[in-house]
């Protein structure tokens, strides 16, 4: 059975973009603009997309830090937006945060046993036992040496700093980890012991993880569940094998696409993505880059001032804006797509407004999308958030 520990509902953070004199808002960055997710207890929801997309600032707003402009956020069900004193108090102990560096993120003056005894001071708690054995077991628990309690932070390394940040954050026994970037800082042989204490943690106290990154390898080893978000929204939801082996969004499929693989010569396989790699004279002029990359070109659009419908319409390979892929209305059978792509098309239907993307079970509780491929029962079912996608494979599977 499936168990949410967090969901999120349609929630909204838009920061006001201040001019003149009065300093009067005139514009709005739409850093998160709709977003539900949900993640199941003891599961890892990793949540991906390119620099700029809105994942640090839906961490943020989900440890407390930054307040929704709207939008509900439930930890065991209940609305914790709308607490009281006592409830959000309660909530900062719920959900706490694995920040990306660990060398900026310690402060460097207080000792390891002031860092990760903090929360106890700030919660007023005295543990059984004493804070100093709290702390002791604390670090016993990530892996470091409690004798090394009174030592500062520059006296570690990346890896063991990173342990004590793990350590401070498991201080009040939270039920969610929102990790952001909990290794990109770090060396990659270090990496992977870090990501093999998380899942460890996990096993044992039953944590829930919301885990930040850009590195898609790193996600794929730990996540559960991928979300895929773009300029502020979830484009793609689903368990991780879904997300990675039958990715549906344009957008995903470019980003795991893109993933660097050892031998240059190695042409990815992404779903009916046509080749349109970098390359001189055939050969890839990117050592790091397979074959068969798309490349998406240009930047993101300005948060800002996104664009209508679907916000990935202005790079998306897909979008049926060439002559040739208007659909044959004189033909019976599907409409022609793309030359090559053997895709069918779905005309302007990129932009038309995208419909807030919502996580559905897998069990035929209302919403489960009708494409193919939805999860079985009690899983996070695959949705996507582009009907374009969803038409292509529907058509495939008919076909
Ligand atoms: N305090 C703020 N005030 C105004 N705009 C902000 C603020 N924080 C973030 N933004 C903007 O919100 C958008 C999303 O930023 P955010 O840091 O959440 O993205 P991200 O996906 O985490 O990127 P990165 O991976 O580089 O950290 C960006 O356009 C960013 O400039």
């Amino acid at each position: 059975m499936t168990d949410p520990v967090l969901e999120v509902r349609d929630l909204v953070k838009h920061y006001p973009v201040r001019n003149g004199l009065f300093r009067r808002s005139v514009a709005a960055v739409k850093a998160v603009d709709g977003v539900s997710l949900r993640l199941d207890r003891g599961r890892t929801l990793g949540l991906v997309g390119e620099s700029g997309s809105g994942k640090s600032t839906l961490a943020r707003v989900l440890v407390g830090i930054e307040k929704p402009t709207s939008g509900q956020v439930l930890v065991d069900g209940e609305d914790v937006l709308h607490l009281s004193r006592a409830g959000r108090k309660q909530l900062r102990r719920d959900v706490q945060m694995v920040f990306q560096d660990p060398y900026t993120s310690l402060n460097p003056r207080m000792s390891v046993t002031e860092i990760v005894g903090e929360p106890f001071a700030i919660h007023g708690i005295d543990p059984a036992g004493g804070r100093r054995a709290a702390v002791g077991e604390l670090l016993e628990l990530v892996g470091l040496d409690p004798d090394h309690a009174n030592r500062y932070p520059h006296q570690f390394s990346g890896g063991q700093r990173q342990r004590v940040g793990i350590a401070r954050a498991l201080a009040l026994r939270p039920k969610i980890l929102v990790c952001d970037e909990p290794v990109s800082a770090l060396d990659v042989s270090v990496q992977g012991q870090v990501i093999n204490l998380l899942e460890d943690l996990q096993a044992e106290l039953g944590l829930s993880y919301l885990f930040v990154a850009h590195d898609l390898g790193v996600v794929r080893h730990i996540a559960h569940d991928v979300a895929v978000m773009y300029l502020g929204r979830i484009v793609e939801l689903g368990p991780e094998g879904d997300v990675y082996d039958a990715a549906q969004h344009p957008y995903t499929q470019a980003l795991l696409s893109a993933v660097p693989v050892p031998d240059p010569s190695v042409r990815l396989v992404t779903t009916g993505a046509p080749v349109t790699t970098p390359v001189e004279g055939g050969v890839s002029t990117d050592p790091t880059r397979a074959v068969g990359a798309i490349v998406l070109e240009g930047d993101p659009p300005s948060p800002v001032d996104p664009p209508s419908g679907c916000p990935f319409h202005t790079r998306c390979w897909l979008a049926p804006t060439l002559p040739e892929a208007q659909p044959d209305t004189s033909a019976s059978g599907p409409p022609a797509g793309r030359p090559g792509t053997g895709l069918r098309l779905v005309p302007t239907v990129c932009e038309t407004e995208v419909p807030a993307l919502v996580p559905r079970h897998g069990d035929g509780r209302p919403g489960v999308p009708e494409a193919p491929g939805t999860a079985p029962a009690d899983e996070a079912a695959h949705v996507v958030a582009c009907h374009f996608a969803r038409e292509l494979v529907a058509h495939r599977v008919e076909a």
